[in-house]
This record gives structure tokens, C-alpha cells and sequence, in this order.
């Protein structure tokens, strides 16, 4: 694809790394007439043409536009940047390869503008914690398996070719509605504005109302006054053997199994049950791994390819950064045999309550895996390092010293205030 006129897909590489005034680290390699040359760092190829570009974690400022210029490009990964700026329209001829989009959390400058993607074979979407605005009409992606845009300023009703996806997906909007977050009010509104003129004409139209209520004798207060009673008997009466039968409905229901862990279901109440068990049960079917909420298209066999870093290594086991091959990211943790010897139903049962447990400061476990003595854990990747290498500095020769007690202050008070 190197032509007279140089690569095709490196104006919009230099253009993109232009944008980057202080030149990150990360875009030093990108230099040289050819992209597809192997040595330009998060770039890469098929046949010639740009069809990758990982830059997560990159320190990476400016527009993402220029990437999105890439014809070819099939993932697009730049995950925690501090890019901003609008998306443009996608469709299939401006990006018709296009399968994983992986915007997320360029929240300290923020992506903007409304989510204007007609893209038929799009895979994943992940657009969470930038400022995307406006509806999500314009959101055309019918074949994705991975969506998140929560913690955005999205309005307006979810389609119902969104609405499969969990709440978590949407959650932290502005003013987005409709299922499977709570109904929109709107059309109640509206029928509230349309009916209540007709209702106030009917009601001056009609020449016999006055002269109907004159027509009201003693005896006719008194059966509207004994109607009245009547009907407060029935309705309570009827509320009643209601609130007896749901009472004992759900008593028959419960199991003595459902019972025995209620401390810990109680930290479940975040989502509602009945999502959290039918992302269970499509899970179910994926082989060795369970997976939950979040994690449906998680697969052991992806996972063991992924190439893995290790992250660290506690009482329990090892954890690694597995890097799959569609550019998703993944904590795992690998428990020792030593540490958890037999007893698989308990574990599988314990996995189980960990796995519905959703809240924004609790880093969310989408799969395990426990079989052949192999019990692995799937978390989302958390970037910002731990809070120890926050509070530490390196001092040189492989030592690490503490830093002051003013600046630790402001870490954490920092931390502190996140967490509200
Ligand atoms: N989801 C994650 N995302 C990013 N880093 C992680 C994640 N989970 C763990 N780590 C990092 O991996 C390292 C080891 O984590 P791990 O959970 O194994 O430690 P631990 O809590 O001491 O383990 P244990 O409970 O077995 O004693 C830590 O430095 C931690 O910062």
C-alpha cells in the first residue's frame, strides 16, 4: 500500500500524532514512510493497510477523529487517553470494517458530541465515562455483543434493539430512559396534555351538567354516599387478600437454599434479580467459563490464547493483565490449588454471589472458571495501578520510599472524594 504518494493510511496517523503537541511517549515510534512497517508502537496490519490501532493507557491527548479517518481499521482501542472532541458519523463506507470500538474513560477532557454510528458488523462499543450527548437514535449497531455507554450526558428513550443490554450499560446518564432502565414519563405526559382539554370541553360543552347535579334529591347523596363506602369495603378488602396471597406466594417460593445466604444476598441489591439471572443463565452456555453480567461474550479459549503480564500475587493466587484478541482487557486472577482443595460446590456457590455483586466502587467479576482444578477469576482491568504504588515513589536502585505525609494526605483525601 506504500504508493508513489506514500502510505495511505499515514496522513491520518500523522495527523492523529500531530494532534498529540507534547508528543507521547507512546507515538515516538511513529515515524518513517510506512505504518505497516512493524516498528510503529499499537499499529497494526493486514495486507498493507492499517487495521489496528491500541493505544490504551497511552497519555494520549487531541482528537480521536483522524483514527476514525483509517478506512481499514477493524479495533480501535485508545481507552483511558485524555482524547476529546466529537465523533464523526460512521457508517458502512466510511468505516465498513470497523468490529470493536473501545472509547472509554477519556473522561478528564471528554469525548463529545452525539453517537451518530451506522454500523451494521460492529462488535463491541464500549463509550463509558466521556460526555457523549444528545439521544441515542442515531445509534445503529445491530449486531453489537459489547456495549457500554454509561456515564455520559445521553437523553431520551433506548431503542428496543438496546434495550437486551443491562442497566449497567446505560446507567450514570443524564436523562436516558425506557428498558431497561425505568419507563420514560413522556407519553404519560403527553396523553396527561392531550386528554385534559378534550376533558374540560366535554365538560362546558354539555348544557345538562347544571341542571343534572340540581336534579340530585337526598335520596340520591345518600346512594352515592352508601356507593362510596361500598367501594372503599371492596378495594380494601381486595388489598388485603392481595398483600395475604403475595405473602404467601413468596413464602412457598422461597428455598431453603435462597434462604441460608441472606447476608451475603443482601449486598446484592444493586440490580435487579431478574436481569442478573437471565445474564446468568445465557452464560451458562458458554462452555467452562461462567460467566455473568458484562461477560457474555468471555470465552476460555480466548482467554488462555490472550498474551498476560503479571499484575501481582497475593495469599490466593496470581493475578495477570490478559490482553484478548479483540483488544479487550481483562484482570485474572489464577487461585492456587493449595489455597482452595476440593470443595467445588461451595465454590461455585460463593463465585455465584460474588458475581451479582454490581456497585461503581467494587470492581466487577464478569466470569470464573472452575474446572479441571483450574479455578480462575475474570475482572474488568482497573488502570491506575494500586493505591500502595500511589503513595510510594521509586527512589532509585529499586527501592520505593514513602512520600510525605502532606502529599499522601492528598492522595487520599483525593481517593476520598472519588468514592462519594
Ligand atoms: N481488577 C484489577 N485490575 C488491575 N489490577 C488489579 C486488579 N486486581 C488486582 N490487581 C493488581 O494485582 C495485584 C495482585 O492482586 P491480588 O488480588 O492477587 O492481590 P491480593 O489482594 O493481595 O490477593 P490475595 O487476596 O490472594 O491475598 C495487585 O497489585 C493489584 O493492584
Amino acid at each position: 500500500q506504500v504508493t508513489n504518494g506514500g502510505h495511505q493510511d499515514l496522513p491520518f496517523l500523522l495527523s492523529f500524532k500531530s494532534s498529540n503537541p507534547n508528543n507521547a511517549t507512546a507515538l515516538e515510534t511513529w515515524v518513517g514512510p510506512n505504518p505497516c512497517s512493524g516498528s510503529w508502537l499499537g499499529v497494526r496490519c493486514s495486507r498493507g493497510r492499517v487495521a489496528g490501532v491500541f493505544l490504551d493507557d497511552a497519555a494520549l491527548v487531541g482528537s480521536v477523529a483522524p483514527l476514525l479517518a483509517l478506512t481499514q481499521i477493524r479495533v480501535l482501542a485508545v481507552r483511558n487517553n485524555t482524547l476529546s472532541g466529537p465523533l464523526p458519523p460512521l457508517n458502512n463506507s466510511t468505516s465498513p470494517r470497523l468490529r470493536h470500538l473501545l472509547l472509554s474513560h477519556n473522561n478528564r477532557t471528554n469525548l463529545t458530541g452525539s453517537l451518530n454510528l451506522s454500523l451494521p458488523s460492529l462488535v463491541t462499543l464500549r463509550a463509558e465515562h466521556n460526555s457523549f450527548s444528545g439521544g441515542l437514535q442515531d445509534l445503529r449497531v445491530p449486531m453489537v455483543r459489547r456495549f457500554n455507554v454509561s456515564r455520559n450526558k445521553l437523553v431520551g428513550e433506548i431503542s428496543s434493539s438496546l434495550s437486551r443490554f443491562p442497566s449497567s450499560s446505560f446507567g450514570g446518564n443524564l436523562d436516558l430512559c425506557g428498558k431497561p432502565l425505568p419507563r420514560c414519563v413522556h407519553a404519560y405526559n403527553n396523553a396527561v396534555q392531550d386528554t385534559t382539554p378534550n376533558a374540560t370541553t366535554s365538560v362546558a360543552q354539555s348544557p345538562s351538567t347544571a341542571e343534572t347535579n340540581t336534579r340530585f334529591g337526598k335520596l340520591g347523596m345518600a346512594a352515592l354516599v352508601a356507593t362510596g363506602i361500598g367501594n372503599t369495603v371492596l378495594i380494601t378488602v381486595s388489598l388485603a387478600i392481595s398483600v395475604a396471597t403475595f405473602i404467601y406466594i413468596r413464602r412457598k417460593l422461597r428455598s431453603p437454599k435462597e434462604d441460608a445466604p441472606k447476608s451475603s444476598a443482601a449486598l446484592v441489591g444493586f440490580e435487579e434479580d431478574d436481569k442478573i439471572r437471565n445474564g446468568e443463565d445465557k452464560c451458562q452456555k458458554s462452555g467452562a467459563l461462567v460467566c455473568f453480567e458484562g461477560g457474555e461474550e468471555l470465552r476460555l479459549e480466548s482467554l488462555l490464547k490472550a498474551s498476560a503480564e503479571v499484575l501481582g500475587k497475593g495469599v490466593s493466587g496470581s493475578t495477570y493483565k490478559a490482553v484478548l484478541e479483540d483488544g479487550i482487557v481483562a484482570a485474572v486472577k489464577r487461585l492456587s490449588a493449595l489455597q482452595f482443595p476440593g470443595r467445588s460446590k461451595a465454590f461455585d456457590r460463593h463465585m455465584r454471589l460474588v458475581g451479582r455483586l454490581r456497585h461503581r466502587h467494587v470492581v466487577s467479576l464478569r466470569g470464573y472458571c472452575n474446572s479441571n482444578g483450574e479455578r480462575l477469576l475474570v475482572y474488568d482491568y482497573l488502570p491506575n495501578g494500586s493505591l500502595q504504588s500511589l503513595l510510594q515513589i521509586n527512589g532509585g536502585g529499586g527501592r520505593t520510599r514513602s512520600l510525605d505525609w502532606g502529599t499522601r494526605k492528598s492522595i487520599l483525601f483525593g481517593a476520598a472524594q472519588g468514592l462519594n
